[in-house]
């Protein structure tokens, strides 16, 4: 256990030396002919004036296009800013700047399928992707979609539909069928990528009978191509309507140069869907400009990546995450993906692949690491960890604990960084830096250009005080629009409802002494018991450390003209919520948090309902508990569970 005001990590001087920040604060002196002694200088001057440190990236990141003359134009309004509106470049020609034999991807789908492609391999298959595309007439602007797993041929149609204009969308092949219609019934893809089955948990996965639906369900549909995956595409291919395989598609092509359609900077590029349990998915719209230069920055500047490092991030490609990892090809990282569950083999899996390929940035989410500390997995003990460099967690706050069992258990000398933004802006606003010292239960900074504060609720900006997150300055991944909004009103209810021309990010958080911050959950679930204002990760913290129980949900409840805690546990096998554990539960959130944090009623669950890329949903247990309804199920993995929260008799005293 570490004191709070001393760090838990810090670069040794070699280390710091070598990153990206050091290299890039070192341009930025020469340009400003000024010094950036510290993060805190170069952060202030990146907010100050964006358009010389965007301008500045897009030189130190190499950016493959015509940057024009101007970064930023209409500063001041945050939705009329204009990010570089002379550029012309391409997402998937700066992500396909390497042509070698080294490799670009390596693939596990769990330990059943394995592969390795190189940057020609790539080249070469998105080359007859591309060139099957244009014959199939696909324009600028046309949707082309994936209901895929996170293999290598998702990437690489997402890279030949993005060479030439056209915009990719995807979600996981694990959405149900309705989850499916609703994303892309929305946004009318023209063709439809999907595998003929996928592994999970060691068992095959058939989605023929989805994928019949699905086809059906979306008339805007032209062709499903299917990507082998089981070995049995052909036969899955006749039995979807309008269905070839991928064999066929590609067929006549060979390799050839690649075109690439070089587009405006906020030209579409990506459409992701938020998780939208309180209503149909927005469709979020991300440009190719604002994409590639904010994960640019986050890969280099922040994470650290360097030309060569083996990334991975554990993401279906229903996540923002996936889009992140992607990116890593234009840092010249090699992909890591991994398709299945990440506990199969007992929960190795993922730890025998970043040994088999030598991984550097091990992402994962928070949920997993206390999956792991649960079943007390020890990777330092049981691989080879040399290269890593850095762990990433998102998905949910890393509680304090946590930092100190992934020290323990993983590695002592990593970057873990602990990160948080979203769909939204397809990137973070605070997140990790490898330049910077790691504080337990801190993310270390705010990102470079991001104009991020906390403010109270008169709208003042504060310092080691609770509030919403804001961002008050234009960034280049904000949406460039949600799809089908054409008025754009959409759009700014999203974000700028609470505060005029400052984007609202809906959650509640704290900025450290070390400028760091603490992510307490998102303020529309933060409880609200006698008027004192508690966000839900500050009790999961506490609840976290029993060993008896696997996962936990607290809402508030309408009560007497007030609100109380109601804290939702569901326990290990063999483990009962008898008096004894919940005195105990009540003791460890009292001492470790407040009294006030002590929840009036815990119950026991047999499950607790998730979204597909595992976030709870504390909004739709609390609709439940009060008899509202939930609008959109499709959205959750488990929607069955939400039965277990209907008219609960201890809730009615
Ligand atoms: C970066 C993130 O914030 C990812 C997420 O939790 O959705």
């Amino acid at each position: 256990m570490h004191a709070a005001d001393h760090p838990i990590w810090q670069p040794s001087p070699a280390r710091l030396s070598a990153t990206h920040l050091t290299a890039f604060t070192r341009l930025a002196e020469t340009l400003d002919n000024q010094r950036y002694p510290d993060y805190s200088s170069l952060w202030h001057a990146s907010i100050e004036r964006p358009e010389r440190f965007w301008s500045q990236l897009w030189d130190y990141a190499g950016v493959i296009g015509d940057k024009g003359s101007v970064a930023l134009e209409d500063k001041d309004g945050m939705r009329a800013a204009r990010f570089f509106p002379q550029a012309a470049l391409n997402y998937a020609e700066n992500l396909l700047r390497r042509r070698d034999d080294t490799l670009a991807m390596v693939f596990w789908g769990e330990d059943k399928v394995k592969r390795e492609l190189t940057w020609w391999e790539l080249s070469d298959l998105v080359s007859r992707l591309q060139q099957a595309m244009l014959a199939h007439d696909i324009a600028e602007g046309d949707r082309v979609a994936g209901y895929m797993p996170n293999m290598p041929e998702t990437v690489a149609a997402m890279l030949a539909a993005s060479s030439i204009g056209a915009v990719w969308t995807s979600c996981s092949p694990d959405f149900g069928t309705d989850g499916a219609l609703d994303r892309f019934g929305q946004t009318a893809p023209r063709l439809l990528f999907c595998p003929d089955g996928y592994w999970y948990n060691g068992k095959q996965v058939d989605i023929a009978e989805k994928m019949q639906i699905i086809s059906s369900g979306l008339p805007s549909v032209e062709k499903v191509i299917v990507v082998p995956y089981l070995e049995r595409a052909d036969a899955f291919a006749e039995t979807v309507p309008k269905a070839v395989t991928l064999e066929r598609f590609v067929g006549s092509f060979v390799a050839s140069e690649l075109l690439f359609r070089r587009v405006g900077f906020n030209h579409p590029l990506f459409i992701l869907y938020s998780s939208g349990t309180t209503g149909k998915p927005k469709c979020i719209v991300h440009g190719h400009g604002g994409t590639l230069l904010q994960h640019l920055k986050e890969h280099q500047l922040h994470a650290d990546v360097h030309a060569g490092d083996r990334l991975f991030y554990f993401s279906t490609c229903g996540w923002m995450m996936w889009n992140w990892l992607v990116s890593g090809l234009a840092s010249g990282a090699t992909l890591m993906l991994f398709d299945g569950s990440p506990f199969a083999k007992g929960g190795h899996i993922l730890w025998q692949y970043a040994e088999a390929y030598r991984c550097a940035q091990f992402g994962t989410s928070a949920k997993y690491i206390d999956g792991l500390k649960k079943i007390d997995l020890q990777p330092k003990r049981d691989y080879d960890l040399s290269c890593l460099r850095a762990v990433f967690s998102t998905g949910s706050p890393l509680v304090a604990e946590s930092f100190d069992w992934v020290y323990d258990a993983i590695k002592d000398d990593i970057n873990l960084a602990s990160i948080s933004g979203g769909t939204d802006i397809v990137s973070c606003f605070a997140l990790g830096c490898a330049s910077l010292p790691v504080y337990r239960g801190e993310l270390q900074c705010r990102g470079l250009g991001m104009a991020v504060e906390i403010w109270n609720d008169a709208g003042q900006p504060v310092v080691g005080e609770k509030g919403e997150l804001v961002c008050t300055k234009p960034f280049p991944s904000m949406p460039v629009g949600f799809w089908g909004d054409a008025d754009g009103e959409k759009y700014r209810k999203a974000y700028f409802e609470r505060f005029d021309n400052v984007w609202c990010h809906g959650d509640y958080a704290e900025l450290t002494e070390h400028d760091g911050m603490i992510i307490y959950g998102r303020s529309d679930a933060v409880l609200n018991p006698g008027g004192v204002r508690i966000g839900t990760a500050e009790i999961y913290r506490q609840v976290e450390t029993f060993d008896a129980v696997l996962d936990s949900i607290v809402v508030g409840q309408r009560w007497q003209d007030d609100e109380r805690v109601v804290l939702f546990v569901k326990l290990r096998d063999g483990c009962e919520l008898d008096q004894t554990l919940q005195a105990a539960i009540r003791d460890k959130i009292k001492n470790g948090a407040s009294p006030r944090h002590v929840p009036a009623k815990i119950i026991a669950v047999a499950d607790i309902p998730k979204t597909i890329s595992g976030k709870i949903v504390e909004l739709a247990v609390k609709n439940v508990i009060h008899g509202l309804p939930v609008t959109n199920l499709t959205a959750l993995a488990n929607p069955e569970a939400l039965q277990l929260f209907v008219d609960l008799p201890e809730l009615q005293d």
